[in-house]
């Protein structure tokens, strides 16, 4: 089904025009930052070459009475740094709160091109996403802005989940989706109060077999059904896919395994909220050595992707070497941005 006619038109007249595709970065970890603390704010100079995106959150985390000075924060934060080719992203507020008109009208004449992305919370339906792309183009118009900013919609509601594919086809804005695991939890009514990560409660059991005591119990994952439909939905509309926050900071090994999940089933990368999790996510979402070794071999013994070939006793044809194309481009892509992995690979 073709787009509408005027689907990639400006939709104010002044407005930067819509791209047909998504610029090529690396975000491996979108960093989340309070702009309202002084002392955090005054870490994003050396955030900016640690991380692919620094985020500005000024939405839940962040006190009431606090939301205009994570605001103003947020826009000096904007302002006194030059991100070179690292993302500035911006989590408004919700749009039925009081602060979200001011977060726009404010945020959008300050930082201009600067701003690369702006994460919508709490998005239902394409109609949230349609209401931002107006205002932002008005915005944009006003303030002369020359490159559309982009929208991430955060899909943490049963009914986000129930309308993802409109959301992911509701303008040229949207780059990508995150999962938000806590308040999709209370929206659909879970008994969790984890932030992401698996639950002992949730697992099968194997049958009884005689009388041999305690049965094995395995763990189930709990986020593999929406993960997966956020990843159609995005890959079908040319979007990225993300992984949100994980709560547990003190379990890094199960923030590796929930973000390893992820990035095996098609998420490009994760949120980082603490400095402890920037590694883990660099770490899981940049190919393993090893795949891109073995994913190299498949490219090269198959120039033009097509027949069928053994390589170390595994057969390789036109599927597999689309798979090892995923792999190197994206290994491609880390080493032009990580000089670590540009070794690490010899790309
Ligand atoms: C639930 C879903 C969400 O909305 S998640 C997103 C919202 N939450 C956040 O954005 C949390 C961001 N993180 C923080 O605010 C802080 O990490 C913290 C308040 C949770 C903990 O801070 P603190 O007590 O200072 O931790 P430490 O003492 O361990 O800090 C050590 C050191 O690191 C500095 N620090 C802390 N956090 C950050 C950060 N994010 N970036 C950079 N630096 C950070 C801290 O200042 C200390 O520095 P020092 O060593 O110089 O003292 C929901 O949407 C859903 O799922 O639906
Ligand atoms: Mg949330």
């Amino acid at each position: 089904m073709k787009p509408p006619r005027d689907f990639f038109k400006p939709l104010a007249i002044g407005a930067p025009v819509p791209l047909t595709s998504l610029p090529i970065r690396t975000e491996r970890m979108i960093h989340f930052v309070p702009p309202h603390i002084e002392k955090v704010r005054a870490k994003v100079p050396q955030l900016i070459s640690q991380v692919d995106v620094v985020l500005g959150n000024l939405e839940d985390a962040i006190p009431a009475d606090a939301k205009e000075a994570a605001r103003d924060g947020f826009i000096a934060m904007g302002q006194e740094n030059d991100f070179g080719d690292t993302g500035l992203w911006v989590r408004i507020n919700c749009l039925n709160s009081p602060w979200v008109l001011d977060d726009l009208m404010a945020i959008v004449p300050a930082l201009k091109d600067k701003l690369d992305v702006i994460m919508l919370p709490k998005v239902e339906g394409a109609w949230d996403v349609h209401y931002l792309d107006q205002v932002l183009a008005q915005l944009e118009a006003q303030a002369g802005v020359s490159k559309p900013i982009l929208i991430h919609a955060i899909l943490e509601t049963a009914q986000g989940v129930k309308n993802v594919e409109e959301i992911a086809a509701a303008s040229p804005r949207m780059q990508g989706m995150s999962l938000g695991p806590a308040d999709l939890a209370a929206s659909r009514g879970m008994k969790t109060t984890r932030v992401g990560g698996g639950h002992p409660g949730y697992r099968v059991l194997a049958d009884l077999e005689g009388d041999s005591l305690p049965r094995p119990a395995f763990q189930q994952d709990l986020w593999h059904y929406t993960i997966a439909r956020m990843v159609d939905a995005c890959q079908t509309y040319g979007l990225k896919a993300f992984y949100g926050p994980f709560g547990d900071f003190s379990d890094p090994e199960a923030c590796e395994a929930q973000f390893r999940n992820a990035f095996l089933m098609g998420c490009a990368g994760a949120w980082s909220l603490h400095p402890s999790q920037i590694d883990i996510a660099k770490r899981v979402f940049s190919p393993d050595a090893e795949e891109v070794a073995f994913a190299r071999k498949i490219l090269d013994a198959m120039p033009d992707g097509t027949g069928a070939v053994m390589i170390d006793g595994k057969m390789q044809d036109d599927a597999t070497w689309k798979q090892a194309k995923v792999i190197v481009d994206l290994a491609k892509q880390v080493a032009a941005r990580d000089k670590n992995f540009s070794e690490i690979y010899g790309l």
